[in-house]
């Protein structure tokens, strides 16, 4: 259905845009859609304003050729309508800049000049020089009281890093407009987990160590490190995802519930989950952590190389692209319940989902060769097809069968039960709330802190170890010492794919 109709935003959302880094990876994959969409959705109001900033020498019609190219290229068919195209295009300028250099701030300035709508800058560009560009922004005059700032994760390398690109940013805003994206906050899915647990008493009242036995969080990505060699050898899938995706998602499914749905309320609750999280002693670091390292093997049936054999490998590299643990939220809530995570890449598909496993009954009346069976289950799935997924025991049917057990799903699958509505791209959410100027979508310093005090406890331990990374196929589900680390407990992965 043709969108172009669609009534333009509300005005008092009105921004202008300076998106730093508009030739990069992410604007060109994720921002520029997505904004794409909110243009086409009419949530964006008519007189906001995108100026694209990157070091590269290109008239405003040659970078909207670019951003149209890379659209039509994310775009599904039945998305790209021409009016809205035309309407989104007209809507950027270019302006050529290092952001390093101060001099040429100025032009933002003048962009800005008359302006009374709030400046939103986007920083789309690796953390080291975001300290440069807020600081550039302020001494050219081009930012006022209301102007807000986005930036991208990883907000550093380690603790000490990130409070110095923090404090960086925090010397020219303040905290309740600094907004630090966690796109797996954007997700649909990762969003629902607060109306699953808040809105419902039957999981409300069952939500804590009385009835639930483990937790289980994979984000698996079928994908390697696409041509990112050079941030990600330096990161690891440690950094990468567990430091932010795999650790907010543990915040959601273990805080305590907010007493309302502002943002500081629940940023409360979630610190109070980092600040629980048991520290890996040397025992716990061999036992209970796994990390990985994939070598050649197959993705879609196609032969892709190993980690080490990627574009500009440096082939002594001991940096994980996978990782297992089982850790502990360490609070009357949650205490003894073990909390699997794992991440990687080069896994055999894309697949992002929480399963949480509920306690057995305590007195068992039913056949005891089936004692061993499923315990009720409650599988999150993120991506793809999102959706909840609640496994339940009933009654085998059949004449034959007796008070046989069987499990099943009661299954609510978000695009089958709300075909019509699109299911929105995380990125479209978050710039959503950017420009209405709320931040419950968005990690508070202090969140991003205590994210990396607790990553650094772990990385130390691993530098004292020195132990190799365990090899894995591309194409499996990461190293067998990752199963044997769940089996050891008589459970395994959530295999139902
Ligand atoms: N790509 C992704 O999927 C994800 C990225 N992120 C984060 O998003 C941010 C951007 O990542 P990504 O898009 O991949 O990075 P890219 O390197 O692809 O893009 C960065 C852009 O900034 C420009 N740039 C860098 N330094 C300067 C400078 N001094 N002056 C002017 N322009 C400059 C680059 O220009 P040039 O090309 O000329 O160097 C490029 O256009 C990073 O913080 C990253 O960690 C987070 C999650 C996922
Ligand atoms: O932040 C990142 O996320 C992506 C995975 O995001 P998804 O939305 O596709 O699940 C990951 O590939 C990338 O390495 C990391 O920086």
């Amino acid at each position: 259905m043709s969108q172009s109709h669609a009534p333009l935003g509300d005005p008092k959302h009105a921004i202008d845009l300076a998106l730093f880094g508009a030739l990069g990876d992410l604007a060109m994959r994720k921002l520029f859609p997505a904004l794409y969409h909110l243009d086409r959705e009419g949530l964006m109001p008519e007189s906001t304003r995108i100026m694209g900033l990157a070091r590269q020498e290109h008239d405003v019609d040659a970078f909207r050729q670019l951003v149209s190219r890379a659209l039509q290229k994310r775009l599904k068919k039945g998305e790209q309508d021409p009016e809205s195209l035309e309407r989104f295009l007209n809507r950027l300028d270019y302006l050529k800049l290092d952001f390093k250099e101060a001099g040429g701030f100025e032009q933002i300035r003048q962009w800005r000049e008359g302006s009374s709508q709030p400046m939103v800058v986007y920083l789309s560009v690796a953390a080291r020089i975001y300290g440069d560009i807020c600081y550039n922004l302020q001494a050219s005059g081009s930012l006022d009281d209301e102007s807000r700032v986005v930036v991208e994760k990883p907000i550093g390398y380690d603790l000490a890093s990130s409070e110095q690109i923090n404090d960086a940013i925090g010397a020219v805003f303040p905290e309740s407009r600094i907004y630090r994206i966690d796109h797996y906050l954007g997700k649909e899915t990762v969003q629902n987990l607060i109306a699953l647990r808040f809105a419902n008493p039957l999981f409300g009242t069952q939500w804590n160590q009385n009835h639930i036995s483990h937790v289980e969080i994979t984000v698996a990505e079928k994908v390697g490190i696409e041509g990112r060699w050079g941030y990600f050898d330096d990161a690891g899938q440690l950094r990468d995802m567990v430091q932010n995706h795999l650790l907010q998602l543990l915040c959601l499914i273990a805080m305590d519930p907010p007493s309302n749905l502002d943002a500081d309320a629940i940023r409360d609750e979630k610190v109070k989950v980092l600040k629980a999280l048991k520290p890996f002693t040397g025992e716990a670091l061999g036992r209970d952590v796994v990390r990985g390292q994939y070598i050649a093997g197959t993705s879609d049936g196609q032969p892709v190389p190993g980690y080490l054999e990627e574009e500009g490998a440096n082939t002594q590299s001991h940096t994980e692209t996978f990782v297992a643990m089982k850790t502990e939220v360490a609070n009357w809530r949650w205490a003894g319940v073990p909390f699997y995570l794992r991440t990687g890449k080069r896994m055999p598909e894309k697949l992002s989902q929480i399963v949480i496993h509920f306690r057995q009954q305590p007195h068992y009346i039913f056949d005891p060769d089936q004692r061993g069976i499923a315990s009720n289950k409650l599988i999150i799935r993120l991506q793809p097809e999102e959706g909840i997924a609640l496994q339940v025991l009933t009654k085998d049917s059949g004449l034959d069968k007796g008070m046989r057990l069987r499990p099943g799903p009661l299954h609510l699958d978000f695009n089958s039960a709300f075909p019509k509505s699109r299911i929105p791209d995380a990125y479209e959410r978050l710039l959503l709330e950017v420009m209405k100027g709320q931040q419950y979508l968005f990690v508070r310093r202090d969140e991003v802190e205590h994210a990396w005090r607790w990553c650094d406890q772990l990385i130390d331990g691993w530098k004292v170890r020195e132990t190799p990374p365990r090899r894995y196929p591309a194409g499996s589900w990461g190293p067998v010492a990752s199963i044997a680390m769940i089996t050891q407990d008589g459970r395994s992965w959530y295999e139902d794919y």
